[in-house]
């Protein structure tokens, strides 16, 4: 196959390949994600901590009610040793009966050193449930750049580290705190897997996880930089090699560096990993830690329960600017103002016909279209799932065909064109987008309609505005019409008879020197009860001109009268 591509100028030789893990027994690919994973919501440390403005107390707050409304039981609250800020607002939860509900349990983070950690511990006294989250970088660039010591030094650091969180957690946290501890070698995934295993191990000697007594082996992309199948991989080794593995909760920690942190915790808990930590909306250092929303709808828009509440996203999108003092793109999955619209003619073609067929089917099955399976072409999920309406779904430009115009008027106006009208309609819209460029309203289409095809009453426009019409029915079937009209500016009262009233109008029309030939005829109710409206279309041949008329009325021979005065002031117009 031919590939036409030069080699371009960029510095390549700058970078080195990322290392593959050696595992050809490797079982992920088979696996499949059935059941949510613990989630841990860190947008109060590692969102907070990559803000230009980090969040005020009340920011904070906000954030916080939030993530436990929505569900998740794992917050990390803060990294109470960098500061009075998030000292005092772990405290002021922990002082606030019931500010964190009894199942909810919150992390706070610390690096490893004495002073630190002991008022990371003391930030925690009088908490129900609560975790210590200690990290040391790991990492080969680390040990020599930042740490300038051997790997015997490195892991030194994190089994001190732990046995001074053990230590103070002792002096200073009583019995009513449900104490837990997580460690993380700091980017993991650059780390020699050999050695991460080796100082998770030594962590693991110090705390003696066992039954009733877990460790959380948190295991960060802190910045990302391979594939998430080489991520995956990494996983699986861990999950191989680790002792008292059942002892372990192994956690994902993901960053967004080449834009897959998505795939690289969901191909992660295929390799086994227990956890997920991440924040709302992909919120985190630099592209962001791994989108908690995009993960948990994911699951969802697979038929698994993400144990997690987005049904009101937009509130929780408004929540979430507020205390980050950002904006979520439009095209951010699951949330994004354009993700649930189509502008293209063949997406919203193919959306129309989605909505027509799942009600189809709903209705033979005699349930409604929320007890079948979703099945509308180009939207992943249902948009009402998300508290969103069916308004966005198609918006009208220049790239749009009959298809989605049809939609607005079906969907805002229950009007139902036939196919061959769509087309003529869509002609008109087209020739307005061309013209002026932009995007074409629900409000401007049917202004545009409504001056295309219905009498306006404060202005009335074409040859005849009918007032009054009357029919009767003789014992052969043969109608008479009568019908009382303005034609040209005079009133006049018309006559004509025919095998129906649309005939009979016909042969009426015949005689002020209007000749009409039905080709198609189309209608249907409106709404259902007393005071339902139908819907006319009739298509007409009038002299040279082939055309569409509508008319709406409560009575369905009025409306079909109004139908073709509608086509006939059209041809003159
Ligand atoms: C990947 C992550 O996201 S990790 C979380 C990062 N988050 C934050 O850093 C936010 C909060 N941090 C802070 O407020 C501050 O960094 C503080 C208060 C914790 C510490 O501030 P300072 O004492 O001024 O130290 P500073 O931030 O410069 O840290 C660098 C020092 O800590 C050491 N260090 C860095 N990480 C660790 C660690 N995990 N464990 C032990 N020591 C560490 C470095 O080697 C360096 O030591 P040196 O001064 O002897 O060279
Ligand atoms: C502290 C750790 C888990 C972290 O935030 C990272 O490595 O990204």
């Amino acid at each position: 196959m031919a590939n036409r591509q030069q080699p371009s100028s960029m510095p390549i030789h700058k970078y080195g390949r990322y290392e593959q893990v050696d595992i050809p027994d490797r079982t992920w690919p088979d696996n499949r994600i059935t059941v949510a994973p613990r989630w841990l919501s860190t947008d109060l440390r590692d969102g907070n901590q990559a803000l230009i403005d980090p969040m005020s107390p009340a920011r904070k707050r906000a954030m916080f009610d939030l993530l436990v409304k929505m569900g998740y039981k794992e917050i990390e609250v803060g990294f109470p040793a960098s500061g009075q800020t998030d000292y005092d607002f772990v405290r002021s939860i922990i002082e606030e009966p019931g500010a964190i509900p009894e199942d909810v349990t919150i992390s706070v983070l610390t690096q490893a050193r004495e002073d630190l950690i002991e008022r990371t511990v003391e930030s925690l006294r009088g908490a129900h449930r609560a975790t210590v989250h200690l990290y040391n970088a790991t990492a080969p660039v680390f040990r020599r750049v930042v740490f300038r010591g051997s790997k015997d030094d490195i892991k030194q650091i994190a089994v001190d580290g732990t046995r001074l969180v053990m230590e103070y957690a002792e002096k200073l946290l009583g019995e009513e705190t449900h104490f837990g501890y997580q460690y993380s070698p700091e980017i993991f995934t650059d780390t020699e897997l050999d050695f991460a295993l080796e100082v998770c191990e030594g962590v693991m000697d110090v705390w003696q996880p066992g039954p009733d007594r877990e460790i959380i082996l948190n295991l960060p992309a802190t910045v990302e930089r391979s594939t998430p199948s080489t991520h995956a991989d990494r996983f699986e080794w861990m999950g191989r090699h680790l002792s008292r593995r059942e002892f372990v909760c192994l956690s994902v920690h993901p960053h967004n560096d080449r834009g897959t942190a998505v795939a690289a915790a969901e191909l992660a808990l295929m390799a086994g990993a227990d956890r997920v930590e991440g924040c709302l909306f992909g919120q985190g250092e630099r592209t962001g830690n791994v989108d908690l929303v995009t993960l948990g709808m994911n699951l969802f828009s697979q038929g698994v329960d993400p144990q997690i509440d987005f049904s009101d996203i937009d509130e929780i999108r408004r929540t979430w600017e507020y205390c980050n003092q950002m904006e979520v793109h439009p095209r951010h999955p699951y949330v994004g103002d354009l993700v649930y619209t189509s502008f293209s003619g063949s997406h919203q073609d193919a959306i129309k016909k989605g909505f027509d067929a799942m009600e189809a089917d709903a209705k033979a099955k005699g349930v409604t279209v929320d007890d079948i399976e979703w099945a509308v072409p180009y939207l992943p999920i249902d948009p009402k799932d998300v508290g969103r309406s069916y308004e966005a779904v198609i918006r009208v430009n220049s790239q749009s065909g009959k298809g989605g115009i049809a939609y607005v008027l079906k969907n805002d106006h229950k009007l139902d064109l036939p196919r061959r009208m769509q087309i003529e309609f869509s002609r008109i819209i087209q020739a307005k987008t061309d013209a002026e460029g932009g995007e074409v309203t629900p409000k401007d289409i049917w202004a545009i309609f409504e001056d295309e095809y219905l009498p306006n009453p404060d202005n009335p426009w074409g040859r005849i505005q009918v007032k009054n019409g009357q029919s009767t029915t003789d014992r052969d079937g043969i109608d008479t019409l009568t019908v009382e009209a303005t034609v040209d500016g005079e009133d006049t009262v018309l006559t004509g008879t025919g095998n129906g009233p649309i005939s009979a109008f016909f042969d009426a029309l015949q005689s002020i020197g209007i000749d009409v030939r039905l080709l198609d005829y189309q209608e249907h109710t409106m709404s259902e009860g007393a005071s339902a409206q139908a819907a006319s279309y009739i298509e007409c041949a009038i002299d040279d001109k082939v055309l569409w008329g509508i008319g709406i009325d409560a009575n369905t021979t009025r409306a079909s009268l109004k139908a073709v005065v509608s086509a006939v002031n059209r041809a003159a117009r």
